[in-house]
């Protein structure tokens, strides 16, 4: 990441699709932070669009009702809340005409010395049209940015028109394809561990590497996203993006330089040699998953053909597991389990890495369990290496015993740890990519999914039940259980 300037541009931010699920859950919220502690330029005035007709007062009480939830109660003041309220205008109109744009920039009175951020928390068929129409209306000059939410479109076709619509009226140093996992500190963290340690990159491949697991977990269902996630499914929402970056920030040669080229070069590299899975290797590669009925914390949960929006005969997914191979020098015969679930047991993203036993056992009888490195994404940000130590006692018996890190408390106790999504529009603000996809990496995403979901369409349509709260189809343990390894959780 290129050293930011002390205080970014004045700005403008335009909120496309701004009284939906992610503008009120996450991105408002993230302003607020950045409003309240004072890292938005001074004058920074934000726009909410969207179709529906509302006063600026009603806007304004949605968004409190929201930030008011999302906020923490110490970080929640009504004085902090009024002046960020101050910044805020709420404009209705339909992004997919160009018409409507008219109004927009009447009510935007933009100036050229002002950054122009627009944000589109919209679904992806709007994208086309809302560049289109911006650049119609003056609005997409070179002090604009354009963020774009995943998944970008629904496969490799899509997501290419859109590249290519996008690519004409916003040059790629000005187009910001949001992943927030990489917005995440401790996903950042990674990169700090791989490439400021010496312990660890010498041991970072096949040679000493057994597999490397990387799991999101969640216990929450679709909530009120069952209309957009029954069309999507997990691989579209989480493997195409979250999941296929945080294999690559484990797998990427170290880049020349940290900035926003060298880091998408070496993540580039790594998407390209995933080697593909389709056909009826879908059958022994991949797990697909729905969730029946179950309980979650002691809560009675229903399956997911009940939640609102969602085909009650949907074949959807909503777990996948799936073992990708990386054919390249580093990674030759290491699998990479990657696996993501909605109403899981328990919220938890993690990495492991496995590394291999010693070559000679001298001690105990050799079937200790060998070294592993857990890297816990959240709830809680956490390394932990598990080393092999002598029980105390006569004799020499060796038990594993782990060397734990808590990266919160590691650093200033009383410090609000950022949100993804704050450090993320801050990077737009100031123009840094680093932390985003560039356009050949997503299609180089695609062009590995794409052949999954079309054999899952041949040859695994109905997705196997697991019921809420459990850790998933038991076909996904089997996964892992005939090459003689389990998923660590
Ligand atoms: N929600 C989340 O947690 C996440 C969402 N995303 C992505 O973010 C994007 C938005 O998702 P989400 O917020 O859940 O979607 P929602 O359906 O909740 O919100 C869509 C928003 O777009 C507005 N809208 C729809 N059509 C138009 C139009 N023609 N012109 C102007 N505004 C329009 C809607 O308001 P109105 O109907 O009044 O026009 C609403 O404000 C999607 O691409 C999604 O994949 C990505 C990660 C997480
Ligand atoms: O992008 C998405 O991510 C969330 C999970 O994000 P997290 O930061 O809470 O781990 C997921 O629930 C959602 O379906 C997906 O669209």
């Amino acid at each position: 990441m290129s050293n930011s300037p002390a205080f970014p541009r004045s700005c403008d931010i335009l909120v496309f699709g701004g009284s939906g699920d992610l503008a009120l859950h996450k991105l408002l919220p993230a302003l607020y932070h950045l409003h309240r502690e004072q890292r938005l330029p001074a004058d920074t005035r934000i726009f909410a669009l969207a179709r529906s007709t509302r006063a600026l007062d009603d806007y304004l009480a949605l968004a409190e009702r929201h930030c008011r939830a999302q906020v923490s109660r110490d970080d929640f003041t009504l004085a902090d809340w009024q002046s960020f309220a101050a910044r805020i205008d709420y404009l209705a109109m339909d992004a997919a005409q160009s018409a409507d744009f008219g109004r927009l920039r009447e009510r935007l009175k933009h100036s050229e010395t002002r950054v122009l951020v627009h944000y589109l928390a919209t679904a992806p068929n709007l994208f086309t049209p809302i560049a289109q129409n911006l650049k119609l209306a003056g609005l997409a000059g070179p002090e604009a940015r354009i963020v774009l939410e995943k998944p970008l479109g629904h496969s490799l076709e899509s997501a290419r028109a859109i590249n290519l619509a996008i690519g004409q009226v916003f040059d790629e140093s000005r187009v910001f394809r949001i992943d927030h996992y990489l917005g995440k500190e401790t996903v950042q963290n990674l990169m700090a561990l791989r490439f400021a340690n010496t312990l660890f990159e010498p041991l970072w491949r096949s040679a000493y590497v057994d597999h490397v697991q990387i799991s999101v977990n969640e216990t929450l269902g679709v909530e009120n996203r069952g209309a957009y996630y029954d069309h999507a499914g997990a691989m579209r929402d989480m493997v195409q993006n979250h999941l296929l970056q945080l294999l690559c920030l484990v797998a990427m040669e170290v880049p020349v330089h940290f900035d926003a080229e060298s880091v998408r070069n070496e993540k580039l590299k790594i998407l390209q040699a995933l080697r593909p899975i389709g056909g009826q290797d879908v059958q022994d590669k991949t797990v697909r998953g729905q969730y029946s009925a179950g309980h979650i914390g002691g809560q009675e949960v229903p399956a997911y053909w009940f939640e609102k929006q969602v085909d009650n005969d949907s074949d959807t997914e909503t777990f996948v597991a799936v073992r990708a191979d990386i054919d390249n020098w580093r990674w030759a015969g290491v699998p990479f389990y990657l696996r993501t679930g909605k109403r899981m047991a328990k919220k938890c993203s993690e990495i492991v890495i496995q590394f291999k036993p010693v070559p000679h056992n001298l001690i105990g009888d050799g079937s200790g369990p060998a070294n592993r490195l857990w890297i816990r994404l959240q709830p809680e940000e956490r390394i932990s290496l598990q080393l092999m130590a002598k029980m105390p006692g006569k004799g020499m018996q060796l038990e594993a015993v782990e060397l734990d890190l808590n990266l919160a408390q590691a650093f200033s106790k009383n410090k609000r740890r950022w949100d993804a999504y704050e450090r993320l529009l801050l990077d737009v603000i100031e123009g840094d990519s680093t932390l985003f996809m560039r356009r050949d990496e997503v299609e180089a995403a695609w062009r590995w999914v794409d052949p999954i979901l079309a054999g899952w369409r041949e040859h695994y349509q109905r997705p196997r039940p697991y019921p809420a709260g459990s850790n998933g189809p038991e076909q996904a343990q089997s996964l892992l259980e005939l090459a003689g390894r389990e998923w660590y959780s």
